[in-house]
């Protein structure tokens, strides 16, 4: 790290347009590709020397060990003593990966199959509901790893959609649950209650007033017919009364923001069908392939994770963006979030010992063009500078709105390039000379319109967002978070950071209530719930 931190010292591309300009195949040499899928880095701040630094970091923080580790099942979870095998969810149906000696392939494609029934059924009306009706609204409730990816993937996929319209529920807030029923008739609305664990307390909540909903029309009886659960826990699932044909198991091998690959992916089959779904994981299943197998200078997950670093470590970004040039991508950067941050956001080391560096940068974004009418200010001329990676798909889904897609695309070519470039208060100067401005106003404005450049972007081209494609550039993100993990040295298959605010909650909850003085809880917390109590209606 040291070596890398005074190659940065001592100017590595200080200047990214002196780099274009004195290296012709820049562009070409910095770019990676999978099939369709490109990944340009040219527009980082790095040189031969950089990359060649990185990989001897890779090197010796062992990430090609560890990567087959994770591959073959060892139990790389070193806390909760786990295997991480989100890999084996879409391995193909003749691998053989083992856990605790057990080939776990026959159970995934095992309960593939039932989710592909299953949701064959919904999709054309043979599974139907407690009145005869066939389903046209499916409601999945679940949190976190049990709702993000769910989410992103339908709006992702929304033009293979063929099946009912598809419904999520995650927040406590009632206003979620309320909003999202309001529209929906019982007699054809499916229920999925998606909990790894099935005891995170907003999915229990918001399942309970689901099951009210179901229930007060149609009766007790109605709750097989209409509901459907997804978990590792299937004990804890047992007491909510559904049939066995209903229930869709997972492992404790899958962490929850790695799931949407499992039987959480069922609200995903049930819109865009299991043809489209085996389309989705095969995508990933490149990449896992493309990861495994390609040396790392030509490898996308490891020179996408060695760039964060780079930017992170040795450059010290404390965050990054990621603008997805595509609407229906408008989920992925919280998606992105929870995979990134929960997995990274650590400050302990897997030895247990405290972080010498920084980990995890801070992830967010929102898809262009939109963010440019936004935050973008702060991108090109705010005093911190954020590296930001470019998702843009060479065609759309609306032939007959081509003309709409070409913006897109020159848009998003234009910022990584303005952020590249910049404009010195010289040139800044001379174009308001050049439109008519004063010497004085000039003067006076250049220094307001001048962009300091050197801004650092990666864009990932592909041809469309289709299943395979979007499989594809998850698991492309789910290893790049691997890879800096190992880098930084932290277990990123743990989330022991969202425990104590849980903790807390679950205690104050009868101080809300009013139930408790809430001892050993601190002044301002107390007087915080105090005050709302007092602004409570009954
Ligand atoms: O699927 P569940 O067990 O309900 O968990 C839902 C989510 O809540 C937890 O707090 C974790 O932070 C997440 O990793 C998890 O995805």
């Amino acid at each position: 790290m040291s070596r890398l931190k005074s190659h940065r010292a001592n100017g590595a591309a200080a200047s990214l347009r002196d780099a274009f300009r004195t290296d012709p195949e820049r562009a070409r040499r910095y770019t990676l590709a999978l099939d369709d899928l490109r990944m340009d880095f040219s527009k980082c701040a790095v040189t031969d020397e950089t990359l060649d630094l990185l990989a001897a970091l890779a090197a010796e923080t062992g990430v090609e060990d560890r990567r087959a580790q994770m591959f073959s099942g060892e139990a790389i979870n070193a806390t909760e003593r786990r295997a991480v095998l989100h890999t084996a969810l879409r391995a193909a149906a003749d691998a053989d990966i083992r856990v605790d000696g057990e080939n776990v392939v026959p159970d995934v494609h095992a309960v593939l199959e039932a989710m592909g029934r299953f949701s064959d059924g919904i999709r054309d009306g043979s599974i139907r509901g407690a009145t005869g009706k066939a389903f046209t609204d499916v409601v999945n409730i679940g949190i976190g790893g049990s709702d993000l990816g769910p989410v992103m993937a339908t709006l992702a996929l929304a033009p293979y959609h063929s099946g009912p319209s598809l419904h999520f529920v995650s927040n406590v807030d009632g206003a979620h649950v309320a909003d999202t029923l309001a529209g929906l008739d019982p007699e054809t609305t499916l229920v999925i209650v998606a909990s790894k664990t099935f005891t995170t307390i907003e999915t229990m909540t918001n399942a309970a007033t689901a099951r009210d909903f179901i229930v007060s029309k149609l009766g007790e009886a109605a709750v097989a017919k209409h509901f459907a659960a997804v978990s590792t826990a299937l004990d804890k699932v047992a007491k909510f009364g559904l049939d066995e044909s209903r229930v869709f198991g997972f492992w404790d091998w899958v962490g929850g923001r790695y799931s949407l690959w499992s039987a959480i992916g069922l609200p995903i089959m049930i819109a865009i069908g299991r043809t489209h779904f085996a389309d989705f994981l095969a995508g990933a299943r490149a990449m896992d392939t493309h990861f495994r197998t390609a040396p790392v200078r030509e490898n996308l997950p490891m020179m996408l994770g060695l760039i964060g670093v780079w930017h992170r470590l040795a450059c010290g970004y404390p965050s990054r963006a990621i603008i997805p040039y595509e609407q229906r991508l408008s989920r992925f950067p919280a998606y992105l979030q929870q995979l990134d941050m929960e997995s990274n956001g650590k400050s302990v080391g897997i030895d247990g010992e405290p972080l010498a560096t920084a980990s995890g940068p801070i992830v967010w974004g929102e898809p262009g063009t939109n963010g440019q009418h936004a935050f973008f200010q702060l991108l090109h001329q705010g005093t911190d500078v954020i590296p930001v990676e470019f998702i843009i798909a060479a065609n759309g889904h609306e032939p007959n709105l081509a003309h709409q897609h070409e913006l897109l695309i020159a848009n998003c070519l234009a910022q990584s390039e303005a952020l590249m470039r910049g404009r010195s208060t010289d040139e800044a100067r001379a174009q308001l000379l050049a439109g008519g401005a004063s010497e004085a106003e000039a003067e006076r404005l250049a220094p307001h319109k001048t962009f300091p450049g050197n801004r650092p972007s990666i864009t990932l081209v592909h041809d469309r967002l289709t299943p395979f494609s979007l499989g594809r550039l998850i698991a492309l993100y789910e290893h790049r978070v691997f890879v800096e993990a190992q880098v930084y040295g932290i277990n990123a298959f743990d989330q022991w950071g969202v425990e104590l605010g849980k903790e807390l909650a679950t205690a104050l909850l009868p101080v809300v209530k009013g139930e408790s003085d809430g001892e050993g809880h601190d002044a301002s917390t107390l007087a915080l719930a105090a005050t709302i109590r007092g602004m409570r209606k009954a």
